[in-house]
């Protein structure tokens, strides 16, 4: 098998901190094609869809490729921007903040890629830009606040799948989750009171959260559990009294049960039951995207109003927030500990000087 090597390697080039920012990925374009290509490199994902493998790759290629390109592409067209996909032109401007954050914290040089688990730019990209700024340690960090096999759990298989190539390997640290990290929490808490101080506070608030099948959760994913921490320590930080929230899952896909209540239920059975007011978060997308854009904010409000509700309000992600950058930076200096000075905030540029110095005054004496 043909190695990636690294031959021009320079001896005396500084080394570097890499941190690889990822999310889930977007087709390139609202095109049918484009969407089809995306759908059948998500949607073949064993960790994604764990049917078996034959009559999984039959229905996909024979009825589900075939027939959902054209309305996903359809739903992918209203929420498009002259700039591209909302969730990577969000992603890269986390990504460029981020680096711009580091670049003031820590005291050595680092380098930020962007990498998506589906589509462009690719986890190989990234990790090939973090390779040419010679990062020798690499921390990734997906973009999922809760962990579930068929989004941070896929991104370990195409880091590794990746690495598995490369004949040079960078000493790795790999973000697990940060549901319940007070930072996320805060962050979470502090736009929807901001929400709240512009628009006043609806009578219910909805946290929707992306869904699974159900048989994943009972076969030992913690995603759900996840989820529950999650929206119980938001509702506690916003002092929310239990009947005025909810937690649900949206975005469901197939025929199987996935987890409950679903996110549309929900908001039916409130509008039907004479809930006239409510605004929902969906606290698990680091990103608007996509399932937050047309699902929560435009198909989900149809719903809530030909049920009775009158007053329907979205409230975005945390995207490139203030609140949004500050956690991310510290679970990039949290994660990154106990490494060489160069990714720690204690390295100062007087550190990293003493350290030049000591390099160079061996560096003399064994010539
Ligand atoms: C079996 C199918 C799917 C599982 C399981 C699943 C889990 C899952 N997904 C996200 C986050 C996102 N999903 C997005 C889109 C999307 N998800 C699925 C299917 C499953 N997701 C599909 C087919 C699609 C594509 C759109 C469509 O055709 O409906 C997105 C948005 C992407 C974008 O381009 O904007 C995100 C983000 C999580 C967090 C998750 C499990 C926890
Ligand atoms: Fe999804
Ligand atoms: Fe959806």
């Amino acid at each position: 098998m043909p190695f990636v090597n690294t031959p021009d390697y320079p001896h005396a080039s500084p080394e570097c901190l890499g941190v690889l920012l990822v999310n889930l990925g977007t087709p390139d374009s609202p095109s049918v094609p484009d969407v089809r290509r995306y759908l059948a490199e998500f949607l073949s994902d064993r960790r994604v869809v764990e049917m078996a493998r034959v009559p999984w790759m039959l229905l996909l290629y024979g009825i589900i490729l075939r027939t959902r390109p054209k309305r996903s592409a359809h739903a992918y067209q209203s929420i498009w921007t002259p700039d591209g996909s909302p969730l990577l032109t969000i992603s890269r401007r986390q990504a460029a903040a981020l680096q711009t954050q580091l670049d003031a914290r820590l005291g050595g040089p680092v380098k930020v890629a962007l990498g998506m688990r589906y589509g462009q730019p690719s986890i190989a990209a990234g990790l090939a830009e973090l390779r040419a700024a010679n990062a020798r340690r690499v921390l990734i960090l997906p973009l999922y606040p809760q962990y579930s096999a068929t989004t941070v759990g896929t991104v370990f298989d195409a880091v590794a799948h990746e690495l598995m190539r490369w004949r040079w390997l960078p000493e790795l640290r790999f973000v697990n989750q940060y549901h319940d990290e007070p930072a996320y929490i805060a962050a979470l808490a502090a736009s929807v009171r901001a929400h709240w101080a512009e628009h006043g506070q609806a009578e219910r608030l909805l946290l929707s959260f992306h869904g699974l099948p159900q048989a994943y959760f009972e076969q030992g994913d913690p995603y759900f559990c996840h989820c529950q921490k999650t929206a119980r320590l938001l509702a506690e930080a916003l002092e929310l009294p239990a009947e005025r929230w909810g937690l649900s899952f949206q975005s469901r896909l197939g025929k199987q049960a996935w987890l409950k209540p679903y996110t549309d239920a929900t908001l039916e059975n409130w509008g039907r039951t004479g809930v006239k007011s409510v605004q929902v978060l969906s606290p698990g997308f680091a990103a608007d995207c996509l399932e937050t854009l047309e699902e929560i904010a435009v198909e989900n409000r149809e719903l809530f109003l030909a049920a009775g509700g009158t007053a329907y309000e979205y409230i975005p992600c945390l995207n490139d927030t203030a609140e949004h950058l500050a956690l991310i930076t510290d679970l990039v200096i949290r994660h990154s500990s106990g490494w060489p000075e160069i990714a720690h905030p204690a390295a100062t540029a007087e550190v990293l000087a003493e350290r030049q110095r000591r390099a160079q005054a061996l560096d003399a004496r064994s010539r």
